[in-house]
């Protein structure tokens, strides 16, 4: 019986899976016309190859065939090679597969075209900038835990590189050691370098101030050099800080760079005679760090003048506000030759402005407001002081620091508290500096006699202390010749001393913002500390903030007495409401 042409899948199927364990052809073959039969035989050499692959062990599935192309005798005998067969295949044209065969030996011999890059697979690390899509910017900020709002904000920078600052600048930051933007830097520093206004939101000691000088030494770069004439007009830019201590630590941030790019910059802040700032300023500089009340009395004593400032940085200014400066902030900021009521134009438009020198009318200000908390005067002062800000926020506002773990204690009275103090320090935990908060002057003579009595040699910083008292001690800790400062909260804010293990609150801060600047003396630039803090029920309006800000702190557990608290129920306000209903 001839067998169909159609029934070759058939006796295929049977004869491969046959072929697979038996080589000799099945009994039904016998009937086969020859054509068919030639057919079969010729397949059964293709099963045979197949299962002597099969057999191979796996180490040498990867055939290093060495015979050339040339020597591929496989023609001679496989007819799907020679097209002999592609006819009963039903393949329209026998030299197609003739021409197929040829096309894949010379694709053989063509190196494989590299594929094109697959970037969407690619993490954002590996991506030049140009191939860095939404998503990745998505991942970027949620690595670093950036979120931004105000409008469309400049994508953050990946590297100091990529930042946009001039060369130069790029230089000063090497030699400073800088290896890598902390998460704020590379946030503010491409939206401060875009002319924008900023709000920058970070934790304490993750180097909010580098954040905002090298945008403001990138603006000054392009400023005419001062010179005789020009340097009497006064400072390109002024920082405003909340107390003296504060401001001289930008200051010795900002000299970092300042002296590697040949600018100046001076700090007026009390406790130094009228004079001796006055003589600062004769030789002129670019930036003045400053308190806002010396700042002031600068300005109305004609010892300096800002008709050549467009540049105004704040930082801590919602507790520039707390501490009542809000009016001598606005003195200064009329003392401007600018104010930020321009119309508003583009982003461009903004730098043209910017650039261009002090002679053209159409100029406007450029407003910075720097914190590590959010408490709701930010907003207002935000709206007061800032036109169209775009906002930078690293983790969630107000968070305390997260490298620091935060114990708390109810410990009722002072002579409990001190015995508490001095088994804590003599536990041998703790390694010099540290540093104890209280809450009013008579506290911190009576805390360092403590201390020195056990051996930790303590130094005093608070506003009764004259500014050479407070410069002295601060001197003193950073260059180990004290183990402890015992401080209000004059020194909570901003203070950067390097390496302190402890942080102890002797008094609890009468706020939760307080409480978090304190405990970031500790844990800076990305070091881990330790907050110790001694509570009573004299601090009950903090309960609620405290509680939420420990459990949210991965390092800190939230002890029972804390965690039952009526008071640690609902917010104070809350509290209250709810006792004048009952
Ligand atoms: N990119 C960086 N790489 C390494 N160290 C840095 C970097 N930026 C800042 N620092 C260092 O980190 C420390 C803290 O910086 P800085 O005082 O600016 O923090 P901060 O956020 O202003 O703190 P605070 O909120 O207390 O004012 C400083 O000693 C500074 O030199």
């Amino acid at each position: 019986m001839q067998q169909q042409k159609g029934d070759y899948s058939r006796n295929f199927k049977g004869s491969s899976r046959n072929a697979a364990k038996d080589p000799s052809p099945p009994p039904e073959t016998e009937n086969l016309d020859p054509e068919t039969k030639l057919l079969r035989e010729r397949y059964m050499g293709i099963a045979e190859l197949r299962r002597q692959k099969r057999r191979r062990t796996a180490s040498d599935r990867k055939f290093t065939f060495d015979w050339k192309t040339e020597d591929d005798t496989s023609s001679d005998y496989n007819p799907i090679y020679r097209g002999e067969v592609s006819a009963s295949l039903g393949l329209k044209n026998t030299g197609e597969a003739e021409e197929r065969k040829k096309r894949a030996l010379e694709l053989q011999e063509v190196p494989r075209k590299k594929k094109d890059t697959d970037w969407d697979s690619m993490h954002w690390s590996e991506k030049p900038l140009d191939k860095m899509k939404e998503r990745d910017w998505r991942i970027f900020k949620e690595d670093f835990s950036i979120s931004t709002k105000g409008g469309s904000v400049p994508n953050p920078m990946r590297s100091w590189e990529e930042s946009g600052l001039p060369p130069e600048i790029l230089r000063a930051v090497e030699e400073v050691g800088y290896k890598e933007p902390s998460a704020i830097q590379r946030a503010a520093i491409p939206v401060a370098l875009s002319c924008r206004d900023v709000i920058g939101v970070a934790e304490t000691g993750s180097g909010k101030t580098a954040s905002f000088v090298l945008p403001l030494l990138s603006y000054i770069i392009e400023m005419p050099v001062l010179n005789e004439v020009t340097k009497s007009d006064g400072p390109y830019a002024i920082i405003l800080a909340p107390t003296r201590e504060l401001a001289q630590q930008i200051e010795t941030e900002t000299r970092k760079f300042c002296n590697r790019l040949g600018f100046r910059c001076v700090s007026i802040v009390g406790g130094h005679t009228i004079s001796e700032q006055s003589f600062a300023l004769q030789e002129g500089a670019e930036i003045v760090i400053a308190t806002p009340g010396r700042l002031v009395d600068c300005i109305e004593r004609r010892v300096l003048v800002l008709s050549q400032c467009c540049y105004v940085i704040m930082d801590e200014a919602d507790r520039m506000i707390d501490l009542g400066f809000e009016e001598q902030v606005n003195k200064i900021l009329e003392a401007l030759p600018v104010t930020n009521t321009k119309p508003d134009n583009d982003d461009a438009e903004n730098a043209r402005l910017m650039s261009t020198y002090l002679g053209g009318k159409d100029r406007y200000r450029q407003t910075m407001m720097y914190t590590a908390t959010m408490p709701p005067a930010i907003e207002r002062i935000a709206r007061q002081y800032l036109r169209r800000p775009a906002t930078v926020i690293i983790g969630s506002a107000g968070q305390a620091v997260g490298t620091v773990e935060q114990r708390v204690e109810f410990v009722t009275t002072e002579e409990k508290r001190k015995r508490r103090m001095a088994e804590i320090l003599n536990s041998g935990e703790f390694q010099a500096p540290i540093i104890v908060f209280v809450n009013i002057k008579k506290n911190c003579d009576m805390v360092a006699r403590e201390l020195n009595r056990i051996g930790w040699k303590a130094v005093i910083l608070h506003g009764g202390k004259s500014q050479d008292q407070r410069e002295a001690a601060l001197k003193q800790l950073r260059d180990g010749e004290a183990d402890a400062l015992v401080a209000t909260d004059l020194a909570g804010r901003g203070i950067d001393v390097p390496d302190v293990s402890l942080v102890m609150n002797f008094n609890m801060a009468k706020n939760i913002e307080d409480y978090t600047h304190r405990i970031g003396r500790t844990g800076r630039a990305g070091k881990s500390g330790i907050a110790m803090t001694f509570l009573s029920n004299g601090d009950q309006d903090t309960f609620y903030d405290l509680k939420q800000m420990l459990s949210k702190s991965a390092l800190s557990k939230v002890p029972d007495e804390l965690r039952r608290h009526e008071a640690a129920q609902a917010k104070f306000a809350a509290r209250k409401t709810m006792q004048n209903i009952q």
